[in-house]
């Protein structure tokens, strides 16, 4: 097997006064679509901070295509979708198109000379996220979903191999959510994408994901994703910190 596209190795972090994260042992493979999931405050994006090299392990080490984080430099193959991002408001002068050409900023360094085919990949990316139609659009007159969905067409643009989700699904309404799902998992199986995304939404995400991860300081569960029934209500306290009583929605489900 080739090697895992990021690799955490007893993963600790430590902010001032709270352990965030302990030991840490994580594998993810080229196409896995992993949801990483837990309670408030278990440590979600400090994982993908240290994912991402914006926080060093206090102790261990990442890797990411099997170099170590600091020696890594190719960063266009991650992109980065923070839980922030959806946060413009009507007025703000940006169409979505050049919202999603600023994801090239990185590949044109400070003379903005962008790529010939800069016009056919910002038309690319809003397509693989059904935003096309809307390109002339002033972002700001979206939905928190359809901004959302332009968000990922801007770290789409760069080609990355690796999309990184800090809660997506934060502003999309609940009707939408699942076909944001669809789309995520369409970008995973068609465009051969490798997903790693924090969310709530354990029962929406449920049919798209591949892998998930039980987080609370530590990882209690990690596998693919129809095995994590089989964990116990012993299991479930522990990653929990209360006992938690499994429900299967179908039309609901955060957690
Ligand atoms: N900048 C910071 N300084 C100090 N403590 C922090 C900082 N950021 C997070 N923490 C603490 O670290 C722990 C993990 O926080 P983190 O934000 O990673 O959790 P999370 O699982 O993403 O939470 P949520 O689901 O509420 O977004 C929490 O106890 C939090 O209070």
């Amino acid at each position: 097997m080739s090697n895992p596209l990021i690799q955490l190795q007893n993963v600790f972090y430590q902010y001032e006064q709270t352990e965030a994260l302990k030991n840490i042992s994580l594998k993810i493979e080229e196409g896995d679509f992993l949801a990483i999931i837990g309670p408030n405050g278990s440590g979600k994006s400090t994982l993908l901070k240290i994912i991402l090299g914006l926080l060093k392990p206090t102790k261990g080490e990442v890797l990411l295509f099997g170099k170590p984080v600091p020696l890594f430099k190719e960063k266009e193959l991650i992109g980065y979708v923070s839980q922030k991002s959806n946060a413009f408001n009507t007025g703000f002068p940006a169409t979505v198109e050049e919202v999603v050409q600023s994801g090239l900023v990185k590949k044109a360094g400070i003379f903005r000379s962008y790529p010939k085919n800069t016009q056919s990949k910002v038309k690319e990316a809003l397509t693989s996220v059904g935003m096309e139609k809307f390109s002339k659009k002033n972002i700001g007159d979206l939905s928190g979903g359809q901004q959302q969905r332009v968000f990922i067409a801007r770290a789409l643009v760069s080609d990355p191999k690796i999309l990184i989700l800090d809660e997506p699904t934060v502003g999309v309404d609940s009707k939408n959510v699942r076909s944001f799902y669809h789309m995520l998992s369409h970008l995973n199986r068609e465009h051969q994408i490798t997903i790693v995304l924090v969310t709530h939404d354990v029962d929406a995400v449920s049919k798209s994901i591949s892998h998930v991860a039980c987080l609370n300081q530590t990882i209690h569960f990690h596998g693919y994703q129809n095995e994590m029934d089989s964990m116990s209500d012993e299991q479930l306290e522990a990653w929990y910190g209360h006992s938690v009583r499994k429900v299967n929605h179908r039309n609901e489900g955060q957690i």
